[in-house]
């Protein structure tokens, strides 16, 4: 991608482009984050951004813009709260992402200060904790203003709604007559899971996180909200002061301690750079069992002197940084293994987690794969992990990429509990209590139940009324849920029946959680609907083991209709003989589909409930590929305005035809469509010869006309 270009590689045109790019996107993700406590992308992406942005800023130092993103803190105060002035800046902090980088601010420090590298320099280590800045300002004892860090010169009154927090003294005593105590506003795990179980059952928004429920808990113009709230505060620093609280950072939180704040108990003071690296390792450890979010470790020079002397860049302390952990992998306990059953009868264990935030988001499930996983063997039988299988009890590294499941990547042996189990997977299903059978070189063990395990058959249906298969309106994976809990639905044919079994007993429909008289109306008419049903449809719906959409296109087109494909299928039961090698002759079909079909097909219950539900439909035919079309096996690409059909209707109706329809031109391009309009793409065909056509000439190729 041009964006992501190597920084050393930019042209200085590039570079100022790319600076201002990011300058836009990170405004953008920065008022999302800080104001509407709603983050826009992941705090990953952030930092990489914000990164990039330095680094082409260090090769272009005159490039740097005035509104650079390097230069401002947090988002300037939001609409409707009172602004309060800090009269000391509120700063953020600069990061350091692994060993090297720590050392790195520590020899820089030496170097400003003069020391030498053996010279005694000692720092705090404390976590950071992952909430926001809040700065309370104290006169003669009283707390006088609260305010949010905002731009960091001027920041939101929240006064009123710090009045309603707990852990922040409402008075003070032996404090200077001036004194403002920063810290960190944050919501415990415990609180922010209950919160969020009172807001969707509230149908409220739930927050995605601790830090954002914390910051749009805080940051509300009405102080009753706050105060419903948990909110929870530790102090670790301060603003301006009327005289010093101490001459070390340790003794200056010991002091803050004394008047009645709560500050971090996993906070050290390290004598030299080992040390922080110890205790950063240990917070690390404790991370997923202290009940709340940290993102790091924050280390600060311990004497207040050479903090003095050091003082601040445009944004961040020279003092103090904040180590980060890795910001998609976190290491948690694993409780307990649970086994899901898919719908194709699949045994899938399933890690539960002590949550812990990964990359922004709670985890407290992942997936564990199959048996071979959990015992640390591939499919093939090589070890994975270096062999080392994974237990409850055991601690374990999860890892999240965007959006996809988190992962189990690896296990801590040397915090193995001494009575942890090795897991023992389970050879009857979980839910039927049928056999579970792995089949020879399949990785995954399958509950043999079929029809009668209620596992399968809930995922099934699911599967059936999902998006791609029958789509019915108000009939989502809930509802088949509750219908089937009920047992009104069993199977898919019973959906077709429902209304001749319950349209009567509506009134029964409507008293249900979630029904009206109209919602059950409603359901009715669109269950009407989708009695007509195109094949191909049809045969992704069945939720046949390796049939997806694809392959039920395939089979559709192939096959035309309903009933021949159904003999056809029927026939080809021995696995041998004309129908089977029809099957097998279709061009993209595998044995393993072909089979896992036909086998389905000759399943007496499983055929039994497909008749079932046939019998409801009006099952619409394919359009078959005539191969004696003049388009089949031809590449078409469509360019211009078509005015006489929709570009979809173009391409099916072309596909339809067997031809191949592409988005560029090429030389393996045979048929170009141009309506008006058509640009560069009609230059290439006329330079290499294309046959092109206009609307009409290719509608009476098609015999359309
Ligand atoms: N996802 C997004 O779109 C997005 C946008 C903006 C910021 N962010 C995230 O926020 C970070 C930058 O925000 P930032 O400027 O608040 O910096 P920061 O959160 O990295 O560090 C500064 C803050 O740390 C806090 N802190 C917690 N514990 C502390 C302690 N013990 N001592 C001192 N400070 C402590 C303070 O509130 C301070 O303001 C980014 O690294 C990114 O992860 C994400
Ligand atoms: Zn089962």
């Amino acid at each position: 991608m041009a964006t992501d270009k190597a920084v050393e590689t930019l042209t200085q045109d590039e570079a100022v482009q790319e600076l201002a790019r990011l300058a836009m996107i990170l405004e953008d993700a920065n008022s999302a984050y800080h104001r509407d406590d709603a983050p826009a992308i992941s705090d990953a992406e952030y930092d990489r951004l914000k990164s990039r942005n330095m680094a082409i800023e260090a090769r272009f130092p005159d490039l740097k813009r005035t509104d650079s993103p390097s230069d401002q803190v947090g988002a300037a105060p939001a609409e409707g709260f009172g602004k309060i002035p800090h009269r000391v800046r509120m700063m953020s902090l600069g990061n350091a992402f692994d060993a090297e980088e720590v050392a790195e601010f520590d020899t820089s420090i030496r170097k400003y200060l003069g020391l030498a590298p053996d010279a005694p320099l000692a720092y705090t280590a404390e976590p950071k904790i992952d909430g926001l800045s809040l700065s309370l300002r104290y006169e003669n004892g009283t707390l006088i203003t609260a305010a949010t860090r905002g731009d960091g010169a001027v920041g939101e009154n929240v006064t009123e709604n710090a009045h309603t927090i707990a852990d922040i003294p409402q008075r003070l005593s032996g404090a200077p007559d001036i004194l403002e105590v920063r810290g960190e506003v944050y919501m415990s795990h415990a609180d922010f899971k209950a919160l969020n179980a009172r807001q969707a059952a509230a149908g409220q928004k739930t927050f995605a996180n601790p830090r954002n429920a914390a910051a749009g808990s805080l940051r509300q113009l009405d102080p009753g909200i706050t105060r419903a709230r948990p909110l929870r505060f530790f102090a670790y620093s301060w603003g301006e002061i009327s005289s010093p609280l101490a001459d070390t950072q340790m003794k200056a939180l010991q002091r803050l301690s004394d008047l009645g704040f709560s500050t971090n108990p996993l906070t050290n003071r390290c004598a030299d750079l080992d040390a922080m690296l110890a205790h950063y390792a240990r917070i690390e450890q404790q991370r997923a069992t202290l009940g709340y979010d940290i993102d790091g470790v924050v280390y600060k020079v311990d004497d207040l002197t050479y903090q003095a002397r050091l003082g601040f860049r445009s944004t961040t302390p020279r003092w103090a940084i904040a180590h980060k952990f890795p910001a998609e992998l976190a290491w948690t306990r694993l409780e307990a293994i649970d086994i899901q059953v898919g719908r194709t009868g699949a045994l899938s264990p399933v890690a539960r987690l002590t949550p812990v935030t990964v990359g922004g988001v709670v985890v407290s499930n992942a997936t564990l794969h199959n048996e071979d996983y959990i015992a640390g063997r591939d499919a093939k039988g090589s070890p994975i992990r270096d062999g080392r299988d994974i237990r409850p009890g055991d601690w374990v590294q999860v890892y999240r990429a965007g959006d996809v499941i988190p992962k189990i990547a690896d296990v801590d042996l040397s915090r193995r509990p001494d009575d942890a189990q090795p897991f023992a997977f389970p050879t009857l299903c979980p839910e039927c209590g049928s056999e579970a059978i792995r089949e020879e070189g399949d990785a995954v063990r399958r509950c043999s139940g079929g029809l009668i395990c209620p596992a399968q058959a809930v995922e099934k249906l699911k599967h059936f009324v999902s998006r791609a298969a029958f789509d019915i309106e108000g009939l989502g994976a809930k509802q088949v849920e509750q219908f089937y809990r009920d047992g009104w639905i069993t199977e898919p044919a019973d959906i077709f029946t429902l209304k001749d079994r319950y349209g009567s007993g509506l009134q029964q429909l409507k008293n249900r959680e979630g029904w009206g008289e109209k919602s059950a109306n409603n359901l009715f008419e669109a269950i009407e609907e989708k009695r007509k049903i195109p094949l191909a449809r049809l045969l992704f719906s069945l939720g046949i083991r390796h049939v997806g959409e694809q392959a039920s296109n395939l089979l559709a087109r192939s096959y035309g209709s309903w009933a021949e494909f159904e003999q056809a299928i029927t026939a080809a039961a021995p696995l041998e003989g004309p129908e089977w090698e029809r099957l097998l002759g279709i061009d993209g079909v595998g044995a393993v589909m072909a089979q896992s079909l036909v086998t389905a097909f000759a399943q007496e219950h499983e055929r039994a409930s497909i008749d079932r539900l046939v019998a409801h439909l009006d099952v619409q035919d394919a359009e078959r590929p005539t191969s004696d079309s003049p388009v089949a096996g031809k590449t078409v690409v469509f360019t211009g305005t078509l005015e006489k059909m929709t570009r979809a209707e173009a391409k099916a109706r072309a596909e339809a035809l067997g031809a191949k329809v592409s988005g560029s031109v090429s030389a393996r391009t045979d048929i170009l469509v141009a309506g008006p309009g058509a640009g560069s793409k009609a230059k290439k065909a006329g330079e290499l010869g294309i046959e092109t056509l206009d609307e009409d000439g290719w509608l009476a190729l098609i015999g359309d006309a």
